[in-house]
């Protein structure tokens, strides 16, 4: 069965994705996820310009190896846009496997480890009213974890919190909200503030609320979104050990891993890494020096399910448990992906899952559930992800850019 053709698909149902569909001489076809938000065509070109000709003639069977010959054919190894371009690969030639096959993705991963995922969902709100509304109407949707974002005095917009011009009213005139969705259509990117202080000093008071308000049970997670240093990161860990998050996300940008080492000898708050690393290589100090509990990595920007499988792999010799990153930039055939993935892994902690719009279901049809909090596979042979070709074509790419940040004096921060 050999590769016939491949096709990189670029649409925005609101928001921007770029696809990649396989087809074989026997007429299979395999999609794969390759969004990376806000730089999207760089990886459509990637896909196109680079690697759909050296991928017409391959044997579709031979995932390992086309993983091999693409990760180090490249001789420029990693980084987000050569990894998730060889993610799509992968994920399509899984898709297209499993079809052959006539099971379910997740048969030929080792078969069911459990009933479904455990999910998170994005609360929010810029004052603690709204965010309580937001944590019930999670609640009331099924979500048995939620992650808690919210407003720091003195910023007019913060990282995580929905905003109201995000909020959809039906024709019945019932108003749902909409989670936060950070990237903005534009030719530039909008710029926010933000201040280490002010949050340091704001966020235990809002654990401390929400605890309160809601009680012990329901397991809590928080991003800092990269913003903060190590000794910062600390003491924010320690602030919210008395409120039992089930982790704190983002702590430092991570890139000096070592850093990290810092924040674990003064805080047993745990902690979830990784959204935007690639390889198994960003985590392998982490894994070996046991500095973090939760891998963040999605299947669209690790390498496909070949690479997050070989991270999983290892992450379990430490313990340590998968917390796959599901914002909508991550499509549903990325998502498809992770919950095969994470129903036959071992090690599986948490799925984040914000759900995708009607716009964007209405494109990729996919066959995943999600009932009384857990996200359940689609049970039709290969991922359960069909792609529309006519919606697609009705939703033309539209520059969108995530926001950048700067401190209030000005300088450049992290977002
Ligand atoms: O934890 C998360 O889901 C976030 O960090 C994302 O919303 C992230 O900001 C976006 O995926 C960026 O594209």
């Amino acid at each position: 069965m050999k590769i016939e053709s491949a096709e990189v698909l670029v649409s925005s149902p609101g928001r921007n994705f770029v696809t990649l569909r396989i087809t074989t001489d026997t007429g299979v076809t395999g999609l794969g996820d390759a969004t990376v938000n806000g730089r999207e065509l760089s990886v459509a070109s990637y896909l196109a310009d680079h690697i759909v000709p050296l991928l017409i003639g391959l044997d579709a069977h031979r995932i390992e190896d086309t993983w091999q010959y693409l990760y180090r054919g490249a001789y420029w190894r990693r980084g987000p846009i050569t990894m998730a371009a060889i993610a799509a690969v992968d994920t399509a030639l899984w898709d297209i496997k499993a079809k052959v096959a006539g099971l379910p993705l997740y048969q030929l991963l080792g078969g069911r480890s459990r009933e479904g995922l455990l999910c998170y969902g994005h609360a929010s709100g810029a004052e603690l009213p709204e965010l309580f509304d937001s944590i019930r109407h999670h609640q009331e949707e099924g979500y048995r974890a939620i992650r808690v974002q919210t407003g720091v005095p003195g910023l007019p917009s913060v990282y995580g919190v929905a905003s109201s011009a995000n909020a959809a009213t039906t024709a019945d005139g019932v108003t749902s909200r909409y989670d936060h969705e950070p990237a903005r259509p534009g030719a530039k990117p909008v710029e926010e503030s933000w201040d280490t202080r002010a949050y340091i000093r704001h966020i235990p008071t809002v654990f401390e609320a929400v605890r309160n308000e809601f009680g012990p049970e329901l397991p809590l997670l928080h991003d800092a979104h990269h913003r903060l240093t190590p000794i910062e990161a600390a003491k924010v860990g320690k602030s919210l050990e008395p409120y039992d998050l089930f982790w704190l996300e983002d702590v430092t940008p991570a890139e000096n891993q070592a850093v990290l080492r810092r924040v674990r000898e003064h805080t047993t708050t745990p902690l979830a890494i990784g959204e935007v690393f690639n390889t198994i290589f960003d985590y392998k100090d982490l894994f070996e020096e046991q500095l973090i509990d939760y891998v963040r990595s999605p299947v669209t920007h690790a390498g496909g399910i070949t690479g997050l499988r070989r991270i999983f792999d290892y992450a379990a010799v430490y313990q340590i448990r998968s917390g796959v990153h599901g914002p909508t930039d991550v499509s549903p055939v990325g998502l498809a992906a992770a919950i095969h993935l994470g129903i036959a892994i071992p090690n599986f902690g948490i799925q984040e899952y914000m759900k995708h719009s009607e716009a964007t279901h209405e494109l990729f049809r996919p066959g995943y559930t999600f009932e009384d909090g857990l996200l359940k596979p689609s049970e039709t042979p290969g991922l359960g992800v069909d792609y529309d070709d006519e919606v697609g074509a009705a939703h033309a790419y539209a520059p969108a850019y995530l926001p950048v940040n700067r401190l209030l004096d000005g300088s450049m921060h992290n977002w």
